[in-house]
């Protein structure tokens, strides 16, 4: 599975406890990032992540590329909602297409503990139904 992890900077630290917590869980999966997010994850955990531009730059809209075209499976970004950011309309673009695509889109910590449960043990594997048809219908 393809899985993005993305945190606003007063959510960092959160996000990096949470990948430490899970790490061994994560570590079966390809991880994505926007930039300093996932330089922050890297430091914390050595857990090998693809990382985009950092956020305010596009990395949100280059994960929400990677939505469009089918390529990403879940959205783990700790979003914070009591700050505003100069790259709302990116955010807001990323979470669209999560609903466009029918993308696990988790926007807390609280969320993301069941969520990652549930890719333990499996809950996901329909993703792979998704991809498998997509390639079916090139
Ligand atoms: O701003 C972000 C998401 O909208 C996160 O970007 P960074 O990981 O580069 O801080």
């Amino acid at each position: 599975m393809n899985i993005a992890l993305i945190a606003h900077d007063k959510k960092k630290q959160d996000i990096i406890e949470f990948c430490i917590a899970y790490k061994d869980i994560l570590g079966e999966h390809q991880l994505f990032a926007t930039g300093t997010t996932g330089k922050r994850i890297q430091e914390a955990t050595n857990l090998p992540i693809h990382r985009f531009q950092s956020g305010p730059l596009g990395g949100d809209q280059q994960i929400g590329a990677m939505i469009a075209n089918e390529e990403m499976d879940m959205v783990i970004f700790f979003r914070d909602p009591l700050t505003s950011q100069p790259h709302e309309p990116d955010v807001s673009a990323l979470m669209r297409l999560c609903d466009v695509h029918l993308i696990p889109l988790v926007t807390n910590i609280a969320a993301a503990e069941i969520v990652i449960r549930g890719l333990e043990r499996g809950d996901f594997s329909w993703r792979e139904i998704v991809k498998q048809k997509k390639e079916s219908n090139k």
